[in-house]
């Protein structure tokens, strides 16, 4: 077996990393919805005695939240970026409990917000102002698993990192990974078409998930829960329901295809001087690696600083402007360990790398993934992040940094910092300030978008539009194509109570 050879290469050590704690409940940010997004209220009822007193025939009284204190982290996002004003919070475990919640509240005109696990980063998944919130985390049952095809079943509740634990015992894993799995829910997940670390090997939720069963807003249950590989009997309604976030439908259980748990797993961080070097690398390693390359990750030094600075995690390795985090999942470890080598070797030789450190073990690449995942927490410890997750041409990927950078020039911002999935040409620019500022956010947008659209990239790649970008969404979209998208939740959703101030423009489009 040859190894990575090189002086410039190391292994991981042990380090007293400390774990940021997902999802915890920090940052200063107190600006909130309604001061920053101009909505006003939709001409919905408002919710009485007796609409509780309903809603407790179907669930019972200890599965309704209507206690200020209760519901409060129900309104909230995890960055206290929005902020809504339910006064009430469903938990059902069943579709026939959704079903029944949503019926009367069509009836009744009630807005409604599904919510999962409450990580996203769009707004999506929280009111905007007072809609009932209808929370899927009682809705956590495993339905099955066929090792033979490798069809999970589950309902929509079910945390990701339980499935994947489930999984492993029967010998699979997840499609996806996130570094919210400890709390983000299949089911969100599914409605926002979640991305994540290893979309580059095993492709996007469309792909991946093979049946949904949904709950129109009428209450109807659609039942598109084929288990099987190949479907083809007319419109696949269940993509309708992947990334739209719960305005078309709540989705209440999924079937979803996993792949085989890999029996040897290596990550590398390397350094690199340029982003130049970057782009060759990426190639390299495609080329080198080939099918067992399962994630591909950019950090640029500003990104890490902050975990550095905010979380005292380490990087092992020398400062450099730019890292690539990547990872081989395989069946053979002599094979892997050897193309990683070689991939490696390839690189040091024609100068693509100036330090590296590489891992098999799984404690090591575990810290090593720390440093990519806690991204999201260190910079939150600034105070306010300003936060856009793009597609872009890969010529243009970290030219949207340096572009900001410089429009920022005069503003108070601490850090404008790009991270995220290079091997699916996605970006995640990051701004920071001490507080939320009004300026910054009007500078950024729609600047950001306007260059976005020119190079053809798009304004979403994976967090959805939610509530924060929906006036963002006619940079991606053609005018014929929104109209399409409001005639279809005409359809779907005729009262308009799923999830509103979501996902869709207000028509006309007039920015
Ligand atoms: O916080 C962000 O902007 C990105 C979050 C997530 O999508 C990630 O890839 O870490
Ligand atoms: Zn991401």
């Amino acid at each position: 077996m040859r190894k990575a050879t090189s002086n410039l290469l190391h292994t991981a050590g042990h380090h007293s990393w400390l774990s940021e704690v997902r999802c915890a409940k920090y940052g200063t940010a107190s600006a909130l919805t309604k001061d920053r997004y101009n909505v006003q209220r939709g001409n919905y009822a408002t919710l009485t005695d007796r609409d509780v007193s309903f809603f407790e025939q179907i669930v019972g009284k200890s599965r309704i939240l209507t206690d200020a204190a209760d519901v409060e982290p129900y309104n909230a996002d995890w960055l206290h970026s929005v902020k809504g004003y339910s006064q009430c919070v469903l938990k059902p475990k069943t579709t026939e409990e959704v079903s029944a919640i949503l019926k009367y509240c069509n009836e009744r005109l009630l807005a409604v917000c599904p919510q999962g696990g409450n990580s996203g980063l769009a707004g999506g998944s929280n009111p905007v102002f007072d809609e009932v919130v209808i929370s899927t985390s009682l809705m956590n049952n495993i339905l099955g698993f066929d090792s033979l095809s490798g069809v999970l079943s589950c309902q929509a509740g079910c945390i990701l990192e339980n499935l994947e634990t489930h999984l492993e015992k029967h010998g699979h894993i997840m499609p996806l990974d996130l570094g919210a799995k400890g709390s983000c829910q299949i089911g969100g997940n599914v409605s926002t078409n979640a991305g994540g670390l290893r979309l580059v090997r095993y492709g996007s939720l469309h792909g991946s998930v093979l049946g949904v069963e949904a709950v129109l807003a009428n209450g109807d249950v659609i039942d598109c829960m084929s288990k099987m590989k190949k479907d083809n009997t007319g419109y696949h309604l269940k993509h309708l329901f992947i990334g739209s976030e719960g305005t078309l439908g709540l989705v209440t259980k999924v079937a979803i295809n996993c792949p085989v748990l890999p029996k040897s797993v290596n990550v590398a961080l390397l350094g690199l001087e340029s982003y130049e070097k970057v782009l060759e690398t990426l190639k390299t390693s495609k080329r080198d690696l080939g099918e067992i390359l399962s994630s591909c990750e950019m950090m640029d030094r500003e990104s890490l600083q902050a975990v550095e600075d905010n979380l005292k995690l380490r990087v092992p390795i020398k400062d450099c402007p730019f890292y690539l985090l990547i990872e081989t999942s395989g069946s053979n470890s002599t094979h892997d360990e050897e193309k990683l080598a070689q991939f490696l070797e390839h690189a040091l030789d024609k100068n693509m790398i100036i330090d590296g450190t590489q891992a098999s073990e799984p404690s090591r690449i575990k810290n090593l993934w720390e440093l990519r995942e806690n991204i999201t927490s260190g910079l939150a410890k600034d105070g306010y992040c300003y936060k856009y997750d793009i597609s872009l041409p890969h010529e243009d990927f970290y030219s949207c940094v340096e572009v900001l950078r410089h429009h920022l020039g005069h503003l108070p911002v601490l850090r404008v910092c790009g991270y995220g999935h290079i091997g699916d040409g996605n970006i995640h620019l990051n701004v920071t300030s001490k507080a939320y500022s009004k300026e910054i956010l009007q500078s950024i947008e729609p600047f950001i978008y306007e260059w976005t659209a020119k190079v053809g990239g798009s304004v979403s790649a994976e967090h959805g539009i939610g509530f924060k970008k929906r006036d963002a969404v006619h940079f991606s979209k053609s005018t014929r194509a929104i109209e399409l998208m409001h005639q279809m939740k005409k359809v779907m959703d005729p009262n308009g109570i799923l999830n509103p101030y979501k996902v869709l423009p207000e028509l006309p489009i007039t920015n």
